[in-house]
């Protein structure tokens, strides 16, 4: 066993399905070592951002590790945006880069793809991930790989390796099992007793759940926690999607001002809200219409726990959700889902498309045809998501990167499955062209392009400045020769047939250009607007 196999057989033992990637000369050893193997298999992009999108999106997709393999400079900082987003939305991606050997570090000559100094990229990817290594070692190399693979599944965030390319070959002992977590059970039992106390003790106690809910894989034990508990179950912004067929009290999306009224109500005036692995970001909490009493609320997030002004670190979420359920007897208590209406029905004639009419075709196909993994970048169409029926969605719902969306769909593609993708056409002109790469691995996914020619979301909100104005690209024309079918649509009639006809395709992507006029918004991103405008409004207006 070599350096890099002891890392590819510890990455797969611990949750990796496949490594996406862009190699580069100083790369190329360990790439060689990752396609002759086959530990693993590799999927190669087109440019480092969708190598870190397609990454992340995996991961969250099948619930282990995503990995995104690198060069050096050039490829990795190429990486960073897509490394932070997977940060701060507490996705667990390797990033695996290749580094000088230990001859040219000491060389005393500027390298290329060097920035300031050869410790640059470390450094900045520390700000980025949650546990890093140089591994220049192979005595000591098995043992720090297996530290930053714990850290990178108890903390759900991205970690660093680097692997300088005159070591990959060097002998290395394999991996140890990761080191355990340490917890105090009498902590995590007096945390359990004091929520619960606090529970019971409430008028209008609400359970809001959030993206760790499925990072860490506790969905169903939450379900049968809130069945237990009885009490309403939301889901923030980015956990939506969760407990979506749970036999759970589940009421829907907790949106703020710009979600729906009763359950903000209930949210916002609640005495006993206990948040579970929900990020307290601005997208999912800057639109509260009256302010959360935090000394009333419980949040478990990041490993640790806040009961009012009691802090309880070191609590992890699974072991706290298994304490409560050990504490909270099981009545037998049966929910039907809440049925939350989506639109559905679209009638195929010759009016405009618009995001709202999107969100029921492809309410209409998952009613026909059976739920299929959701992709969305950002922009409108992350808005016009919200109203298409519960069922797994990957998007960048707090960090709210561009380009996220196509890479992402392709991370599931990897996973084996038929996404069906919504993208702006501000953010395909960013990663689109990653579509290129479906032929060579015989994916086909679903993409809906909403071509308004504009940065709508911005303009919503600054609708004076031209800049928003983009220019019609026609990028259904571009499909056929990237390996797939285009079909650009302008009416409901075009549009549902587009679907149906790409529905029935397999074997090449298929892309469907709806164009969209100018100032036609989904009804959530109108309602997160103009309430994002009432509380940026001085108090007095
Ligand atoms: C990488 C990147 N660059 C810039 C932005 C800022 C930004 C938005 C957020 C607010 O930061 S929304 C938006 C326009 C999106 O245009 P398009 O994809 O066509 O979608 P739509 O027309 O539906 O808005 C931009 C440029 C971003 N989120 N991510
Ligand atoms: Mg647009």
């Amino acid at each position: 066993m070599n350096l890099t196999t002891a890392l590819l057989h510890a990455l797969k033992a611990n949750g990796a399905k496949q490594i996406f990637g862009i190699p580069g000369d100083f790369a190329l050893p360990y790439f060689k070592i990752i396609e002759e193997t086959g530990i693993l298999p590799l999927y190669t992009f087109s440019h480092e951002p969708g190598v870190g999108f397609a990454a992340d999106a995996a991961a969250r997709y099948h619930g282990g590790l995503g990995v995104a393999a690198v060069t050096y400079g050039a490829g990795a900082l190429n990486m960073v945006n897509a490394v932070a987003s997977a940060y701060a939305e507490k996705s667990p991606v390797v990033v695996i880069s290749g580094a000088p050997g230990a001859h040219e570090a000491s060389s005393g000559l500027f390298l290329h793809h060097q920035a300031k100094t050869l410790d640059s990229q470390y450094r900045i990817y520390q700000e980025i991930t949650c546990d890093q290594v140089r591994l220049d070692d192979p005595g000591t190399a098995p043992k720090q790989i297996a530290r930053v693979l714990a850290n990178c599944k108890r903390h759900s965030r991205p970690v660093y390796i680097e692997i300088p390319r005159d070591l990959v070959a060097a002998p290395c002992e394999p991996v140890p099992a990761l080191p355990e977590a340490t917890v105090d059970p009498e902590a995590i039992a007096a945390c359990a007793d004091e929520v619960l106390a606090r529970l019971k003790q409430a008028k209008q106690p609400v359970l809001l759940v959030g993206v760790e809910v499925r990072r860490y894989g506790v969905e169903q034990a939450v379900a049968k926690l809130a069945a237990r508990l009885g009490i309403p179950v939301v889901t923030s912004f980015m956990g939506r999607g969760l407990l979506a067929d749970a036999n759970a009290p589940l009421l829907g999306t907790y949106m703020g001002i710009a979600g729906d009224p009763e359950i903000t109500q209930l949210v916002e005036e609640s005495d006993g809200l206990l948040l579970l692995g929900v990020i307290l970001s601005d997208t999912n909490f800057a639109v509260s219409q009256k302010r959360i009493d935090w000394r009333r609320t419980i949040h478990a997030f990041d490993g640790a726990v806040r009961v009012g002004h009691h802090h309880y670190p070191n609590i992890p979420l699974d072991r706290l959700i298994d304490a409560l359920l050990a504490r909270t007897p099981d009545h037998g208590n049966r929910f039907q889902p809440a049925k939350r209406q989506y639109p559905t029905g679209l009638s195929a004639d010759d009016g405009e498309i618009t995001p709202q009419a999107i969100a029921t075709a492809v309410n209409d196909l998952m009613t026909t045809h059976g739920k299929v993994p959701l992709a969305a970048d950002t922009g409108d169409c992350l808005f016009t998501a919200m109203d298409i029926v519960h069922t797994a969605m990957v998007a960048p719902g707090y960090y709210a990167t561009m380009g996220f969306g196509v890479p992402a769909g392709l991370g599931i593609c990897a996973c084996g499955e038929r996404p069906i993708i919504l993208v702006g056409d501000g953010a395909f002109q960013m990663t689109g062209w990653e579509l290129g790469n479906c032929r060579r691995y015989g994916w086909d996914p679903i993409v809906i392009v909403l071509n308004n020619a504009s940065w709508e979301m911005l303009r919503a909100f600054q609708p004076e400045s031209h800049f928003n104005d983009l220019d019609d690209w026609n990028f259904a024309a571009m499909a056929a020769g990237m390996g797939g079918d285009g079909m650009r649509v302008r009416s409901r009639r075009e549009l549902k047939a587009a679907l149906d006809r790409a529905w029935r395709t397999r074997g090449r992507f298929q892309l469907i250009e709806a164009m969209i006029p100018r100032g036609v918004m989904s009804p959530t991103l109108a309602r997160f607007v103009a309430g994002v405008k009432r509380l940026s409004m001085p108090k007095s207006a």
